[in-house]
């Protein structure tokens, strides 16, 4: 996306221009000076929360609602001036609503996308078949042909929708929550045939819910809220903790996702300020090494309070304790756990709302982690945050191995961060579930 709109002249326009539009309902404004410009064979996706004015802003782009200022462009031509079926040629539309009023059945569903490409006279030609057939096919719905679209799920119908979209063969797609009735399977499948369409020259615009599915899948985005667009670009500049508070008023945990330039967002529970009524969680973590440090960090950063040990002094996730003003339960390094260590950690670990067990506690951490029931552990596996850091000292190597693992050096960093998240949504749930008594 290119928020430069002042070229006055331009060899090859973009697939869409808006410039400074308002929309308005009665005394409502839905949208307010909203600009942005989409370049041919791009998958935008415009993501925000309810009521901030997605599908509005797509219903202006494909000229069903005039706005009050400002224009779309679509190749350079002013929507407001062309036909309906010039429309109708260029754009095709799947909206969020998949109700028809009529019963049809399904293939006269998809047929009905030719419709911009015929005379008032004209039937089906063998042309039209051959789209209708390939977008049947593309779309998984020809073997429910023959159904009513009555009868079909909402998923199904969604797809059959999609399909009429792709009869009518148009550079221009634009799609209202596309995968908002699928599963799983369908909605990654669906994206994936927008990502071929798009390679294949399409330009789509999708109001999408799921960030990350919308980051995973667009080239850029952009974040409308209360009609304005706040932030918009490539996915992992536009999707920050601090944008989606902004926009969502949530806390988020954004972090990368391994092998991509994706984002990976966690939405996280509460507003992360520990309610008047309530103590902020406390996490006892029984573990050694960078990825008990790791944990241990991740879970500060939170705002929980964090409790650690038994742990050789030295090791670096009591080094981590340290830091994040935590006194670690210590026994010298190289040393055995003795009781006195074990009894003070298994007071804190009672205490706690929940206990993470970062690999194989040592024989004499045991007792601290048998006394906390099941439901409040949550037991951090070799494969959850390795490959994070060296240990930083020799005693972390010696005596931090309490599960017989080794540490990967310096790679993965980034696993590792998703893998944090991952831990404390995880723990979010738990303590949640322990604290309201579930
Ligand atoms: N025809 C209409 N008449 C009056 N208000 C409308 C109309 N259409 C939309 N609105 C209002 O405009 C605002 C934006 O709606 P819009 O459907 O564009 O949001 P959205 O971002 O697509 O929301 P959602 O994520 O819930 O689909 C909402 O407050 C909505 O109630």
């Amino acid at each position: 996306m290119d928020s430069d709109v002042d070229d006055a002249v331009e060899d090859s326009p973009p697939a869409i221009r808006v410039r400074d539009l308002t929309v308005s309902f009665g005394d409502l404004t839905v949208l307010s000076g909203v600009s942005l410009s989409v370049d041919r064979g791009t998958f935008l996706g415009l993501v925000g929360p309810n009521g901030a004015g997605k599908t509005t802003l797509l219903r202006t782009l494909r000229g069903t609602l005039a706005p009050d200022r400002g224009t779309v462009t679509l190749g350079g031509d002013d929507v407001a001036t062309l036909s309906a079926s010039a429309i109708g040629r260029r754009v095709a539309s799947v909206p969020q609503e998949t109700s028809l009023p009529f019963s049809f059945g399904v293939e006269q569903v998809v047929e009905m996308g030719r419709t911009p490409h015929l005379s008032r006279f004209d039937s089906i030609g063998s042309d039209d078949r051959e789209a209708i057939e390939r977008a049947m096919d593309r779309t998984d719905v020809s073997r429910f042909r023959e159904r009513s679209i009555e009868s079909v799920s909402g998923g199904e119908r969604q797809r059959v929708l999609l399909a009429r979209a792709l009869a009518q063969e148009t550079s221009v797609l634009l799609l209202d929550e596309p995968t908002g009735s699928l599963d799983i399977n369908h909605a990654v499948r669906t994206l994936e045939l927008v990502r071929e369409l798009v390679a294949d020259g399409k330009t789509v615009v999708a109001a999408i819910h799921d960030l990350n599915l919308a980051a995973r899948y667009c080239d850029e985005l952009a974040l409308l809220s209360d009609g304005s667009i706040r932030a918009a670009g490539p996915p992992r500049q536009v999707l920050t903790a601090s944008t989606l508070r902004d926009a969502f008023d949530a806390r988020t945990l954004v972090t990368d996702r391994p092998g991509t330039a994706a984002p990976l967002v966690t939405a996280l529970p509460d507003d992360g300020e520990p309610r008047e009524d309530e103590t902020p969680p406390h996490v006892h973590v029984v573990g050694t090494g960078s990825r008990a440090a790791t944990v241990v960090r991740a879970i500060a950063r939170e705002g929980f309070e964090a409790s650690v040990g038994v742990v050789p002094a030295g090791d670096a996730a009591a080094e981590a304790a340290r830091e994040v003003g935590a006194d670690p339960i210590l026994v010298p390094a190289f040393s055995e756990i003795n009781d006195e260590a074990a009894g003070a950690a298994r007071d804190r670990a009672a205490e706690a709302d929940a206990l993470v067990v970062v690999g194989l506690p040592a024989t004499g951490n045991r007792s601290v982690v048998e006394s906390v029931p099941e439901t409040k552990r949550l037991v951090v596996g070799r494969s959850a945050v390795e490959g994070v850091e060296a240990p930083t000292t020799e005693a972390a190597a010696e005596t931090g191995g309490t599960d017989g693992t080794t540490e990967t050096a310096g790679t993965a960093g980034t696993a590792a961060l998703d893998d944090a998240a991952d831990v404390i949504a995880r723990l979010e749930t738990m303590i949640d579930r322990t604290r309201s008594g579930r």
